[in-house]
């Protein structure tokens, strides 16, 4: 089965109610490769949420940017994966570096924040990368593989797992991976994925990158065998977002 391309988009912590309806009609005006060819996610704030999902094109849908790692209750501040469905919210972001950095999230507790959401019938976008220190110390791979056992121990249906790929190097910088080294990354991550979970798991859970990607350079990386789309942050928020998604259309032609 071949791998939709899949493009993401994290607004992160940006934007007002009257940005939020010009990004969105902006995208609702767009002319885009079907949802055959390429899935579409975008990922406001959460207090943004309903707003975006009431005005938003039925093709492309939105998803949160984190959620509690259990049900409900006590936990001032957090939203938890249930209120998410009520809301018919379908998708949420789990994992991404600037939770872990920021807010201490330990592998284990992503990897139970995943199991969790998945449980309550949400798809989740798990991130996993490296930093510049890992890098260059040699350990991207080891990083990443400590990152995606956290989850594969604790998640057995990967059919509703993305994984996002984002070298927390390559974040917000400017500074993107090259397409070899994305290529390089994404390569070994399925092989894990094939040799730790399953062959048919390799085969089919997307791979995305994030990091950087914009109109410029999305093709090219959009075109290496095993980046399966993108999690876009900064250009998410911008008309060019519309250019990454066109960049499904290097799959067809592949
Ligand atoms: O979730 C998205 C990533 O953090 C990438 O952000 P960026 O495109 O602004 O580098």
């Amino acid at each position: 089965m071949a791998r939709k391309f899949f493009v993401g988009g994290n607004w992160k912590c940006n934007g007002t109610a009257e940005e939020v309806k010009k990004i969105v009609n902006t995208l609702n005006e767009a002319q885009v490769p079907s949802q055959d060819v390429v899935e579409v996610v975008v990922s406001p704030p959460y207090v943004f949420l309903p707003l975006t999902k009431s005005i938003l094109r039925p093709d492309f849908h939105v998803a949160a940017q984190n959620c509690w790692v259990k049900k409900g209750g006590a936990y001032t501040g957090e939203v938890s994966a249930e209120m998410l469905v009520n809301l018919d919210i379908p998708w949420v972001i789990l994992g991404h570096s600037e939770r872990r950095a920021l807010l201490n999230e330990s592998n284990e507790f992503v990897g139970d924040k995943v199991a969790y959401a998945l449980a309550q019938g949400l798809k989740v976008i798990a991130c996993v990368g490296e930093t510049l220190e890992q890098r260059e110390a040699g350990s991207t791979m080891d990083v990443v593989a400590a990152q995606t056992k956290a989850i594969a121990d604790r998640v057995s249906n990967w059919s509703n797992v993305v994984i996002a790929y984002e070298p927390v190097w390559a974040i917000g910088t400017g500074k993107v991976a090259s397409p070899a080294q994305a290529q390089e990354v994404h390569d070994e991550l399925r092989k894990w994925l094939a040799k730790n979970v399953s062959a048919d798991v390799a085969a089919t859970t997307r791979i995305i990158y994030g990091g950087s990607v914009n109109g410029g350079n999305c093709k090219e990386l959009g075109g290496q065998a095993d980046v399966d789309g993108f999690l876009v942050g900064g250009a998410s928020l911008k008309p060019e977002f519309i250019d990454i998604i066109k960049a499904a259309e290097v799959k067809k032609s592949a």
